[in-house]
């Protein structure tokens, strides 16, 4: 694919005029930078503000102002009911049934929240299978789970590093950790996609592993979810969360994403912390006692919809069902690529360390630099390209499909150039 790619001019905009999501750039607010747009490829990190936000945030603010407590019943969307707007748009992506999915406080929440109906670790069957280097809150979250059951973090937890001198880890070597711990894994925990390296890990093969050692498998989808459509389902992942200011565009502290398959879900006898919002809605207001959840993940809800924090996401999503997930990774693939091919072009002084094979990564490409990396990325920064820099010594640069160009990335290769 990529000996067709050119470092021109022309051949950027000729992939702009050809690109049937180009139109979607102009609905998004950038950054600016010396009168102009920045570069944005951090939407691995924060996605962008959706034009449309401010009028769907406003809506809300309007009802309340109007409607005050009768706003949960007769709002234009029901407060009631505000968070089954996401269900279907995020069950297309994540490939599941609107009942496996729901949308509720954060990333980090959740993942603790559904820790509790899942880790349930006896004398022999406690282990959880993780990768080293995982995000820090997830690290937390793991550590302190197992303190909170008495166990010690370095027996219970059990990472997997790449081999001497890799960056990356081996599918194979996954398994076979996942193998070894036999009767003792209870769990495993992985990002579907490292934010570090970007590799996107083989879901449905890590899932049956660990199915096959009798414990179930877990995912945190942060840079996975709105990057790679995924078929949580049919995968047979037990429970996946995720949170949706990335790719998703929700905004910061956006209410984050929660699966849980059905053969786990339509069990109302499946542990869990409950609170009114995922007790049959029939009963809600019945003020009994005695839980009786919600068929599906929705019986994980605990608490009153966050409405305006879900009115940015709503809006964003809406963008998402008009480009469909499908479209956005195969442009996303082929900017990607361009991308890379740019990246070949020029003598930056670092090592892509993303893989190089497609179907193992979404937007995002890590660079390392052995040395000058802070360097580098500083001067990205002042030149107008919005990128981040994570120790050690990587940048990452994340080309959204939904608001990046051909012609963006070009752009940026030009900056580059002026760096040497
Ligand atoms: C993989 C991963 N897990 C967890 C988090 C933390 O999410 P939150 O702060 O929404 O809980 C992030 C990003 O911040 C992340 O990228
Ligand atoms: N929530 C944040 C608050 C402040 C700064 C960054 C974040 C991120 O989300 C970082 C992202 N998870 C990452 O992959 O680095």
């Amino acid at each position: 694919m990529n000996t067709a790619f050119q470092p021109t001019i022309s051949f950027a905009a000729a992939q702009d005029m050809s690109d049937g999501l180009a139109s979607f750039k102009s609905k998004f607010h950038f950054p600016q930078h010396e009168g102009k747009d920045a570069i944005y490829f951090c939407g691995n990190s924060l996605g962008l503000q959706a034009r449309s936000v401010e009028a769907a945030i406003r809506q809300e603010l309007e009802d309340w102002r109007n409607l005050a407590v009768e706003g949960y019943f007769r709002a234009k969307n029901p407060w009631l009911f505000y968070h089954t707007h996401f269900s279907e748009t995020m069950a297309g992506m994540m490939g599941c049934s609107p009942e496996e999915v729901t949308v509720m406080n954060t990333l980090t929440v959740n993942l603790h929240l559904i820790l509790q109906s899942f880790y349930r670790p006896t004398k022999e069957r406690y282990r959880i299978v993780m990768e080293a280097g995982a995000f820090p809150s997830d690290q937390y979250a793991l550590e302190t789970l197992v303190r909170l059951h008495g166990l010690d973090p370095d027996d219970a937890l059990v990472e997997i590093h790449p081999r001497e001198g890799e960056k990356l880890l081996r599918t194979e070597d996954i398994l076979d950790t996942i193998a070894r711990q036999g009767n003792s894994l209870a769990m495993t925990l992985m990002g579907g996609i490292n934010y570090y390296t970007g590799q996107f890990y083989d879901i449905p093969a890590i899932t049956a592993a660990a199915h096959q050692q009798g414990a179930y498998a877990g995912w945190d989808l942060a840079h996975v979810a709105g990057n790679i459509p995924v078929q949580l389902h049919d995968w047979n992942t037990d429970f996946a969360v995720w949170c949706s200011y990335k790719y998703l565009n929700g905004g910061p502290g956006a209410a984050g994403g929660l699966f849980v398959h059905e053969r786990h879900g339509n069990d109302p006898a499946f542990p869990r912390l409950g609170g009114w919002w995922g007790n049959d809605e029939k009963t809600r207001f019945r003020m009994e006692k005695g839980f009786v959840p919600k068929p599906g993940a929705a019986g994980w809800q605990i608490s009153t919809a966050q409405v305006f924090n879900m009115a940015a996401l709503k809006a964003s999503l809406e963008l998402f069902k008009d480009a469909g997930i499908e479209n956005l990774r195969a442009k996303s693939l082929r900017l990607t690529a361009y991308l890379e091919f740019l990246l070949g072009q020029t003598s930056l002084p670092c090592e892509i360390i993303t893989p190089g094979d497609p179907q193992q990564r979404g937007a995002q490409l890590s660079l390392f630099f052995p040395k000058d990396g802070t360097a580098i990325h500083a001067r990205m920064m002042e030149s107008g390209i919005i990128c981040d820099y994570r120790e050690p010594g990587v940048i990452r640069l994340a080309p959204a499909p939904l608001y990046c160009s051909y012609a963006d990335v070009l752009r940026f290769h030009d900056v580059l150039k002026s760096f040497s």
